[in-house]
């Protein structure tokens, strides 16, 4: 598991740590990880490679000015430039002019950054407030031609004027090829928009894990997918596997019940009961399926409901929503049925419920901007959850899954290849079949989301989303060899 802690529960363990400490030594540990892993991205190592410090006033601007050192020992040439020369470090710039660096002010960044190997940009880190102001902004400026002409670009701690705890990009921001954070990852460098800004991440230990709280965020690696996938055992059969209920499609739309079915038949449920108009289609290219034409309290036992895609609004589907929401399982709403699902309901259900919108749907139930939400994608998310007392799983650029009272979750497998038409309508049916196969609401949701984007990952583009559903057990294997 990958975890991601907000500034506040940063602050408080470093204080901790640093009590049990002699003074100096953890940012000495964070540059000396720092310094390893500039090493590791600049090809060919760093004797003799021209490195620049872009260093701030505070302790990120430290960190940076003390790796620059490290790094000047290692026979590289390094320039630091101070954003503001009377407030820059002085430990860091004493360590720095001894290793034999150049100390300069930002008038001089941009012909030094022209000739950069590796930039380091320190600017701000954790204790960075809004978008760069106009000075920070014009060396983000300046490091980013240097990247366009081959310069290495790497983030210290986060890129400086991104949002730490949100994510957010309030304003300018440096773009890194790679960062190299401390201590605990920020929920900021794995939720889009400002993860796009961090590039490849690196963890440098710095002894804080011990007194860590509950982490904000967190994101399932191959090792915690594999123990959640539900594996049949010796005694099972398909009703103790778990039977899902697809309630959609419609004469307009019967793709999308082919779609929703062929992700339910992946996820890992004995069988699917498909409830709905478009019977024939599925039946045509899934005769696995149990088809009934509805209503869905007359479709016979089910184990979860998975209901939206493609359903429509007429009363039979409002009617549909209704009764499934009356019964007492897990049920998965996506897509027409978010709409149609009334949020009273929604909250004194016994069950658990999972809601799956993208943004436009998210920003539809909670009357904002689809712009809104995009930009602030983890308060949205928790928000929703908070408004129906649900689970809810927010598809896109960064598909995060949110639960009241447990850290958030958020996809690590994405890819942009996904925004294709159906490809909800097959993570819907999966994570309904994971639901019905004994998951939990917030298990199901972030299991379907990374098996979901590793099948999108694994199949040549462009692709259809038909493809994504014949490519999960594949990826199913490839987490869990023997399940
Ligand atoms: N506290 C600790 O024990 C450790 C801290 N570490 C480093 O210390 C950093 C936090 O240091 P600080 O609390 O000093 O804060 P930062 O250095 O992150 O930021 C504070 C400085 O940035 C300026 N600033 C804030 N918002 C700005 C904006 N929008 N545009 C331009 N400048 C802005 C402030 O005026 C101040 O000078 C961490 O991110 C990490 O890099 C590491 O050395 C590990 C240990
Ligand atoms: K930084």
């Amino acid at each position: 598991m990958r975890h991601a802690h907000a500034v506040d529960s940063v602050r408080s363990a470093e204080a901790a740590l640093m009590a049990t400490l002699p003074p100096g030594t953890l940012m000495r540990r964070a540059a000396a990880g720092l310094a390893a892993a500039c090493g590791g991205v600049l090809d060919g190592g760093v004797y003799g490679r021209r490195v620049v410090v872009l260093a701030g006033s505070g302790d990120n601007g430290g960190d940076a000015l003390y790796a620059g050192a490290r790094l000047a020992g290692r026979g590289a040439g390094v320039t630091a430039v101070t954003l503001d020369p009377d407030r820059a470090h002085p430990d860091g710039l004493a360590a720095l002019r001894r290793a034999g660096g150049r100390i300069t002010g930002p008038d001089h960044a941009p012909a030094a950054l022209a000739r950069a190997d590796l930039v380091l940009d320190g600017i701000t880190g954790i204790g960075g407030k809004g978008g760069l102001r106009p000075r920070a902004a014009e060396l983000a400026h300046a490091a980013r031609a240097a990247s366009a002409s081959g310069a290495v670009v790497v983030a210290v701690d986060l890129p400086s004027g991104v949002d730490a705890d949100t994510g957010e990009t309030p304003g300018e921001a440096f773009r890194a090829d790679a960062t190299v954070t401390f201590g605990t990852y920020k929920p900021g460098l794995l939720v889009d928009p400002a993860a796009e800004y961090a590039g490849a991440l690196r963890l440098v230990d710095i002894g804080l894990g011990p007194y860590l709280p509950e982490p904000e965020l967190e994101a399932l690696q191959h090792e915690d997918v594999a123990r959640l996938l539900p594996v049949p055992r010796g005694e099972s059969d398909k009703y103790r596997r778990g039977v899902v209920g697809v309630v959609a499609g419609s004469q307009r739309y019967p793709g999308a019940a082919v779609l929703a079915v062929g992700g339910a038949l992946r996820g890992g449920a004995g069988a699917v009961r498909y409830v709905g108009p478009a019977g024939d289609a599925v039946i045509g290219r899934y005769p696995e399926t149990l088809v009934s034409a509805g209503p869905p309290a007359k479709a016979g036992r089910v184990q979860a409901w998975v209901i939206g895609p493609g359903l429509g609004d007429d009363h039979l589907a409002r009617q549909s929503v209704d009764e499934v929401l009356a019964c007492d399982v897990p049920v998965l709403i996506d897509a027409d049925a978010l709409r149609l699902a009334d949020r009273e309901r929604v909250r004194a259900r016994r069950a658990p419920t999972l809601l799956t919108p993208h943004a436009g749907e998210a920003a539809a139930l909670l009357d904002v901007a689809r712009e809104e939400v995009e930009r602030a994608r983890l308060s949205h998310v928790r928000r929703l959850a908070a408004a129906y007392r649900a689970t809810v799983l927010l598809k896109g650029s960064t598909t995060l899954v949110a639960e009241e009272g447990a850290p958030a979750r958020v996809n690590p497998t994405g890819t942009a290849w996904l925004a294709t038409a159906g490809s909800g309508d097959v993570l819907s049916g999966l994570t309904g079949s994971l639901l019905a196969a004994g998951l939990s609401a917030r298990d199901a949701g972030s299991v379907g989301a990374y098996l979901h984007g590793l099948a999108a990952r694994h199949t040549r583009h462009p692709f259809g989303a038909h493809e994504i559903a014949d490519r999960v057990p594949y990826v199913w294997h490839s987490v869990h060899p023997r399940a």
